[in-house]
């Protein structure tokens, strides 16, 4: 049974902390093997990641064979499904047509000094994608990675995929294709970010990787931060469902599973005014479980982080959503912008009756690549800017020097910064 809460439940004050995913650490052990396998990929190169590869994914590589070649990424674009295929295609429009919109603008003015200002965005020069492959393949997030990364311009855009007992998932290899991806390794686990960050023989270096994984590799993103840049550690998917009893309850039961079926430690809410409702949502996904396909894993989510909230009105759902600040928020409600205008902390919103959580996995156009564990209070989803640096600009003439340069001396001197103000005031002409 998942948590049936209600306001008149002590926990209600402080926000259900017991809800929130505090406990998701990663463990000591595990950054140290993470580590072990970094220094190790950093010192041998190829020979290393070939041999965790052997280790871990059953599979026997060489140096020549890390990389997919072209005519494999061929093969597997035959042995798709056609209608599939159409299908990727469709969602890789439609993520593209999103992403053009977020290209941001050049930015530049002379200010009323005569300073010229400006701010320019450039493409990351290389990133590296990392595309979960052990237990499940998800053909969507290849193109919720490359995409925003090719509208960005990055002219570099390497993915690795691990590829157990060599095992690849075609449609993989097509959304890889579809969406501007230059090369791939069949590489995986913390050997795939160790050789994105350090370089080795055969593969080059990159300057920033995004993707989601298992422990592992969110350890081992974490580890290499600095030396590259990184997307988030995406964690377990979060679905939080606010739903009046207007709603039919088999449609938000299967909204709840959704993303329950991701993962055994995904989390599922839905917060309702309307007990028979919530009542029958319940039942609604026992039946549902009954026919699914990856019951057992939605089954333990359900059972294991699942919860049912009931409130006494709608507008009390505001401030536990703002706490719970979900990967997704879905308002099955009459009025659903105005809900929406009251809540700051949220991943992505899901408006109305008719926009389920799934159509954004998918083909919405919007990133599925989403803040996890409450960091929507501080992070959005991933986007072109994050393959895009800002350089800032600045020009000064004689005139606008003379304006604003005096101020530069005067503070560089409250900083006891002697070589800061000469190397203003020698150009007004009062240095030596
Ligand atoms: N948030 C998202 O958008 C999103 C999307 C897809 C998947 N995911 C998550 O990604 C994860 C996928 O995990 P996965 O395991 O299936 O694939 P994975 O590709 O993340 O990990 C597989 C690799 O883990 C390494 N590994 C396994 N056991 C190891 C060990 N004992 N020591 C060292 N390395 C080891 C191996 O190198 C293997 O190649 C899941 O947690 C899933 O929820 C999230
Ligand atoms: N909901 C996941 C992110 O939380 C993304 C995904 C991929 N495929 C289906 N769903
Ligand atoms: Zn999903």
């Amino acid at each position: 049974m998942p948590l049936r809460l209600s306001t008149a439940d002590p926990r209600f004050e402080d926000g259900f902390r017991g809800l929130l995913h505090a406990k998701r650490e990663t463990a000591e052990d595990l950054n140290a093997a993470v580590a072990d396998i970094l220094a190790d990929v950093r010192a041998r190169g190829d020979a290393a990641v070939l041999d965790y590869t052997k280790r871990w994914d059953r599979l026997d590589l060489t140096a020549d064979t890390l990389r997919v070649t072209a005519a494999e990424v061929d093969a597997a674009v035959s042995a798709c499904d056609p209608a599939t295929l159409d299908a990727l295609h469709l969602a890789a429009a439609r993520i593209e047509d999103f992403h053009r919109r977020q290209v941001p603008d050049r930015q530049d003015y002379v200010d009323a000094a005569g300073v010229r200002l400006g701010a320019r965005w450039t493409p990351v020069g290389a990133v590296g994608i990392y595309v979960p492959g052990g237990t499940a393949a998800y053909p969507s997030s290849v193109l919720m990675n490359a995409i925003p990364a090719k509208v960005a311009g990055v002219p570099r855009i390497a993915m690795v995929v691990p590829s157990p007992d060599g095992v690849l998932n075609p449609l993989v290899l097509a959304a890889a294709r579809a969406s501007g991806v230059t090369e791939i390794y069949r590489i995986g686990g913390a050997q795939a970010v160790g050789a994105l960050a350090y370089g080795t023989e055969t593969i080059a270096p990159v300057d920033k990787i995004t993707g989601p994984g298992n422990a592992y590799v969110a350890a081992a993103k974490r580890q290499v931060f600095g030396t590259v840049g990184i997307d988030m550690i995406a964690g377990p998917s979060e679905i939080l469902v606010v739903a009046d009893g207007q709603n039919d309850p088999a449609w938000i039961a299967a909204d709840l599973l959704s993303q329950a079926e991701h993962d055994t430690s995904a989390q599922s809410i839905l917060i309702t005014d309307d007990a028979a409702f919530a009542d029958a949502v319940a039942r609604a996904v026992e039946l549902h479980l009954q026919t699914l396909p990856r019951t057992e894993i939605a089954g333990q989510s359900w059972a294991e982080h699942g919860a049912i909230i009931l409130v006494d009105s709608l507008s009390q759902a505001v401030p536990l959503v703002d706490r719970l600040a979900p990967e997704h928020l879905e308002l099955a409600v009459a009025d659903p912008d105005a809900l929406a205008a009251e809540i700051r902390n949220a991943g992505a919103i899901f408006l109305g009756r008719y926009t389920p959580e799934a159509i954004g996995d998918y083909v919405a156009g919007p990133n599925h690549v989403l803040p996890t564990a409450r960091s929507a209070r501080f992070s959005s989803g991933l986007n072109v800017l994050d393959f895009m640096k800002r350089t800032t600009l600045v020009g000064c003439t004689p005139d606008s020097l003379r304006a604003i340069g005096p101020a530069a001396v005067t503070l560089a001197e409250a900083e006891g910064l002697g070589a800061h103000a000469l190397s203003v005031a020698i150009r007004l002409g009062q240095g030596t």
